[in-house]
């Protein structure tokens, strides 16, 4: 492929470059020429094709002296060669900017993160390494910090004194389809709660930053994630997905080796010990071939004190991360008319009605473009990377079978909420579902 093919497909990442002349100036800076996706290496021969491609970019650009942005989605095996290769030969040296983005799995377990990023630091610093978690790239994730540090009302009530348990929801409406054989080496745990629903904890748990500066940021990110002690295995429910509904369970996948006991989906626990956080159960649960596609923050607050309301509804804050970005949060109001009855309602923020012609960016485009502006507030920091593998490896090393037998998830039909075991599960960190009996929008109130 003709290297400037690369900087096509780079940029083509960013939707509508013309709009913004920071935008536009930030492309032109960078000639990014790199993209490697695993897909197009994932044969025996990756690594030949690889050399084959530098060797090209090489000659391409022997004369030319510009910025360069490479993009490494690569399976591990040639990852640091690739990361060598390209320090070798298509870094410069002299006036010109050098970064490289680099994509998970970022190791399976604390000792190979570790041995990886000894390894990428070999040839890239920390500043020009950007390691993305495309979660920090959505807009409701971004949204976070300003909900929590630019509202009192809602700082005020953020810690263990109002808010009762907190969930963290990632779900997906289709199974494996025929990827099982690489799932099956990672499972969901490392496939979205170890990296995807970490990073939403760790901005929703964060102290206040300084400032808006990346080290900043990422300095209260690293301190909250230093004070959750490693999961526990009380805390933690694994399932896996039969077939239902005419629909294959995992087992079924040709790619997936048989009698695989790798969980498609995970619910754990996490306790932050700090003084904000204590005693708040943070609930993680992440599956595939699920009842819908939803990825939210649920925040149950505390019960009103028992007194001139009995059995009313809990508030909750629900940010809804995807699909349809929205931030609602149900409160108790009088129903109108002569009597005083509470009912749940909600104060509802759903994007699409609020920002009627508002351009939500593709997570991805957010962040390549933070990459060729240099600012790395919204990519994952070496210690950071480190504290979130403390917190999962022993449970990782469990299930992997590195603890003595491998633990069994129970089953869960395709297509199912998860498995039965989920809501005693909830229920026992305090989750008391709010919306029973909840009817949005209201049509009549007769109907209540
Ligand atoms: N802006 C908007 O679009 C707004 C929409 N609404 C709508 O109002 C309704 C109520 O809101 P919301 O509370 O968010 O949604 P739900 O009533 O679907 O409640 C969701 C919560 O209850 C759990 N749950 C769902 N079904 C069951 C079940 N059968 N048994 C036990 N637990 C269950 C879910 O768990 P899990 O996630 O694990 O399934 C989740 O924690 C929804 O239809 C919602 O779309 C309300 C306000 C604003
Ligand atoms: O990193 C991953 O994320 C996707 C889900 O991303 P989303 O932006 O569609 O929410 C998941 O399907 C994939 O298994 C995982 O590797």
């Amino acid at each position: 492929m003709d290297p400037d093919e690369f900087h096509k497909r780079e940029v083509s990442y960013i939707k509508n470059p013309n709009d913004d002349p920071e935008i536009v100036k930030a492309i032109d800076s960078f000639k990014a020429m790199s993209t490697y996706i695993a897909g197009d290496y994932e044969d025996g021969s990756a690594f030949d094709k690889l050399n084959a491609h530098l060797e090209e970019i090489e000659s391409h650009y022997q004369s030319k002296e510009r910025n360069r942005l490479f993009y490494l989605a690569l399976p591990p095996s040639v990852f640091i060669p690739v990361a060598k290769n390209l320090k070798e030969h298509c870094y410069i040296p002299k006036n010109g900017i050098n970064r490289v983005i680099i994509e998970k799995p970022f190791g399976s377990d604390l000792d190979s993160a570790r041995e990886l990023l000894g390894s990428v630091k070999q040839y890239w610093t920390e500043d020009e390494t950007f390691r993305i978690d495309h979660y920090l790239g959505k807009e409701m994730v971004k949204n976070l910090l300003v909900l929590r540090f630019a509202n009192v009302a809602l700082g005020a009530a953020w810690d263990k004194n109002s808010i009762s348990n907190v969930q963290i929801t990632f779900k997906e409406p289709f199974g494996t389809e025929g990827r099982g054989g690489y799932f099956d080496e990672f499972g969901i745990i490392r496939d979205i709660l170890q990296n995807h629903l970490l990073q939403v904890l760790s901005i929703l748990t964060m102290e206040r930053p300084v400032s808006f500066a990346a080290e900043d940021i990422r300095d209260e990110k690293v301190k909250v994630l230093r004070c959750i002690p490693p999961i526990e295995r009380d805390d933690t429910l694994l399932g896996q997905y039969v077939a239902a509904n005419g629909k294959p369970g995992y087992l079924d996948d040709d790619t997936v080796p048989r009698n695989s006991v790798c969980p498609t989906f995970a619910a754990t626990t996490l306790w932050i010990n700090n003084p904000r956080w204590e005693g708040v159960p943070f609930i993680m649960k992440a599956g595939k071939a699920l009842n819908e596609a939803k990825v939210e923050v649920r925040i149950q607050f505390k019960d009103v004190t028992q007194g001139i309301f009995k059995d009313i509804a809990r508030n909750e804050l629900v940010i809804r991360i995807q699909p349809s970005e929205a931030v609602y949060m149900k409160l108790n109001a009088k129903t109108p008319g002569l009597y005083t009855r509470a009912m749940p309602i909600e104060m509802d923020l759903t994007y699409k009605r609020r920002f009627t012609d508002a351009k939500i960016p593709e997570a991805y485009e957010a962040l390549i473009l933070d990459a060729l502006k240099g600012d790395h507030s919204n990519f994952v920091r070496h210690d950071e990377l480190d504290v979130a593998w403390k917190i999962f490896t022993p449970i990782l090393h469990w299930i992997d079978g590195k603890a003595g037998a491998r633990p069994r998830p129970v089953s869960y039909p395709y297509g199912s909420r998860g498995p039965k075991e989920l809501d005693p599960f909830v229920t026992k960190y305090g989750f008391k579902r709010a919306s029973e009996g909840y009817v949005w929008p209201v049509a009549s109130l007769a109907s209540l």
